[in-house]
């Protein structure tokens, strides 16, 4: 049936509550970059002090000495936002005062002293996801600060009793301001660029010469109490054009809560993905002759039999080639027992000739229906074939293949198929796509006992997974 949402969804990524315990982990040292990257402000004022006339005060180049985090929490509000709590921040500020009193008779005092600010901060961070131009937007403008100490050191001397006066009821007010001000803000800075990097990266992995997926968002990403899933388009982008939006057939009861992360696929995403493979040429395979020999051997077959040497034309292997190519763009399907693949074949047999350019010897057309199970293991790609049909469909023999009926060929042909040319793509394809996937830097992740799920429709990746130190190092690099 129809969707509801405005925009169709190709492609949903959940990200559950175990996540966010990982990830809680790291969030304080984002916290900790932040307070690093804010800048402080001189603080500077006068005021008319009983008996002393009129002070004047000025606290210059306050700069953070040392920062550390007690703990912290992450928790996931309903329909709100992801809140993250962290307590006992407790940072020593540095910096220069000076301070100077105009006494009765001209007496004119003029102090500078090095001082200390001791502080401890508990942070109350409520971050709302937002979707921008179909980019995911955090606003942390729902960010407190509550000190639980502010004091003020000052290096030398005792200090006079009315600048700690001073400082406890007008320095500490401002200063308090100014952290709550900077810090935020900085926050605020941090989280957009946090999900900035994300999104990019994303569009990266999800983009391999001519062929990328448009993973721009269709709403604003959901908060629920267990997880936040975010909903992407998963459009075809092929050489820059955007093919149509497939119907969607997502609901959020298809994926659970229990593993930390879950992507859901539209297996419409996955056929216009095999198209663009189709259309960029990929899908097609040459081996050699005596590849071809090694293969048959291999799998037991007789290459001396009649009707190869016909094929063959009597020539030897070494002097031919084999090539497999899709005909048109393969349909794939998903289904509880796997992922199906509808794809017509063709097989041309070349022979090389030292003189003159190569001329086919044999070729054949088949439509072919696979039954694929794919898992991830040791950060490989495995495709287990769980079943397939092989409907022949043509074949073509340059010269008159004498000794043979119609019947022994096609049937010759279709357990070459079965036993030769659906493993040789099958085992062409596994080490093509987890090149294709490590090479996006898939096998950086720690991603622990991914599993590939099919169903009606769909594709489901879920996993666990360690926190990927190599992203968070590549984040805060941007941000020097
Ligand atoms: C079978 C063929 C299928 C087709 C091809 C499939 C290709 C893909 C295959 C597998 C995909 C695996 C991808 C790698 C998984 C790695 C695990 C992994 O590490 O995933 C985590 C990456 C970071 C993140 C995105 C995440 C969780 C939460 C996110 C955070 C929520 C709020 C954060 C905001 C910026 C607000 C910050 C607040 C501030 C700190 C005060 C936000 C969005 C930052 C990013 C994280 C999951
Ligand atoms: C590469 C994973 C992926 C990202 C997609 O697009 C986006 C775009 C923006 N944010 C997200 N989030 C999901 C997510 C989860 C895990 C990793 C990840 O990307 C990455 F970190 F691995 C990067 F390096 F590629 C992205 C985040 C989104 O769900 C949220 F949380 F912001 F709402 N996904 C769409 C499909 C796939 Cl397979």
């Amino acid at each position: 049936g129809h969707s509801t949402s405005f925009t169709q969804t190709g492609i949903v990524c959940r990200i559950t509550r175990p996540a966010t315990l990982v990830l809680n982990q790291e969030t304080t040292k984002v916290i900790q970059r932040a307070f690093q990257r804010a800048t402080y402000p001189d603080i500077k004022g006068e005021k008319i002090m009983f008996l002393l006339g009129k002070v004047s005060y000025g606290l210059h180049n306050i700069q953070i000495s040392n920062l550390s985090i007690a703990s912290s929490q992450v928790d996931l509000k309903k329909d709100k936002s992801i809140d993250i709590a962290i307590q006992n921040v407790s940072v020593i500020f540095k910096g220069t005062l000076q301070y100077g009193y105009h006494g009765g008779w001209l007496l004119r005092v003029q102090q500078s002293v090095d001082f200390e600010i001791d502080t401890s901060i508990n942070l109350q961070i409520n971050t709302r996801l937002t979707c921008d131009g179909g980019r995911v937007q955090a606003d942390t403008s729902d960010c407190y600060l509550s000190f639980h100490k502010l004091a003020l050191h000052l290096h030398g001397e005792k200090q006079p009793g009315w600048l700690e006066q001073l400082f406890t009821d007008f320095i500490s007010f401002t200063m308090k301001l100014i952290l709550k001000g900077q810090v935020c803000k900085e926050i605020n800075v941090l989280a957009n660029i946090m999900a900035d990097f994300v999104q990019k990266k994303a569009a990266l992995f999800l983009t391999d010469g001519d062929i990328g997926l448009d993973i721009s968002l269709t709403r604003a990403p959901a908060i629920k109490d267990n997880y936040l899933e975010s909903h992407h388009k998963g459009v075809l982008t092929y050489k820059n054009q955007s093919s149509i939006l497939p119907d969607s057939t997502y609901n959020p009861s298809l994926l659970g809560d229990s593993r930390m992360l879950y992507f859901w696929f539209s297996d419409k995403v996955l056929s216009s993905l095999a198209k663009a493979a189709f259309l960029d040429k990929r899908l097609m395979l040459t081996l050699t002759g005596d590849e071809f020999k090694a293969l048959l051997q291999d799998k037991g077959l007789d290459t001396n039999q009649d009707i190869l040497r016909e094929i063959f034309q009597h020539s030897s292997f070494s002097d031919s080639q084999v090539e497999v190519r899709s005909l048109t763009a393969p349909q794939i399907i998903c289904q509880p027992e796997g992922t199906t693949v509808k794809s017509s074949v063709s097989v041309e047999i070349r022979l090389l000739h030292q003189d003159r350019a190569p001329t086919v010897a044999f070729s054949f057309e088949e439509d072919i229906v696979t039954v694929i199970q794919a898992s991830y293991e040791d950060k490989k790609l495995i495709l287990d074939l769980s079943d397939f049909q092989i409907h022949h469909k043509s074949f073509h023999s340059a010269s008159t293949l004498c000794k043979q009926s119609q019947e022994s060929i096609q049937e010759f042909l279709k357990t070459l198929t079965a036993m030769v040319g659906i493993p040789v793509v099958i085992s062409w394809l596994e080490p093509a796509l987890t090149t294709l996937l490590n090479s996006k830097g898939l096998d950086l992740f720690d991603i622990i006992n991914p599993e590939i799920i099919t169903n009606k429709g769909y594709l489901v990746l879920q996993m666990d997974f360690g926190f990927p130190q190599h992203l968070l190092e590549d984040f805060l690099q941007t941000i020097i």
